[in-house]
């Protein structure tokens, strides 16, 4: 089944939230960076690419969180890995509307695409700092 990967982005005990631009119907949703796996990519690669071209920060992949999420409706599964910022540049919304760190008391206080909550739900382990 094709994969969607997604970042969650930890630094200082927080994850990096990206506010969704478009399409309309789920504009203004949170999520992780990221997107499709193409074809003969790994998902490490996708992820480090994504990262790339929605945000500008190259990222070191860690371990997954949460389990494989079939997204409703849809020929596709997500798959999010825990990652870290390399190097030092700030991540910038170069395709999202905004983006926030959030610490693990602060995670529900973003509307979160609706696949995501129980990645968002195994988080704050990850947060503690
Ligand atoms: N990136 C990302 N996508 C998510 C998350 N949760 C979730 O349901 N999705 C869904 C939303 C979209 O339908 C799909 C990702 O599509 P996308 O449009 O971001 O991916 P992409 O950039 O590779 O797409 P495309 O331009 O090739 O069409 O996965 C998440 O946390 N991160």
């Amino acid at each position: 089944m094709p994969v969607i990967v997604g970042a969650a982005i930890v630094a200082d005990g927080r994850v990096l939230a990206c506010e969704r631009a478009a399409p309309a119907e789920v504009a203004g949703m949170w999520e992780f960076p990221g997107g499709k796996v193409d074809p003969g990519e790994s998902e490490v690669a996708a992820l480090i690419r994504e990262c790339e071209e929605e945000l500008a920060v190259d990222v070191e992949v860690g371990d997954r969180v949460g389990d494989d999420i079939p997204l409703a409706g849809r020929d596709y599964v997500l798959k999010v890995y825990l990652a870290r910022l390399r190097g030092d540049r700030r991540p910038q919304a170069l395709e999202h509307s905004d983006l926030r760190w959030l610490a693990a008391d602060e995670l529900l206080t973003v509307p979160w695409l609706p696949a995501d909550a129980p990645i968002v739900a195994a988080l704050p382990p990850h947060l503690a700092v």
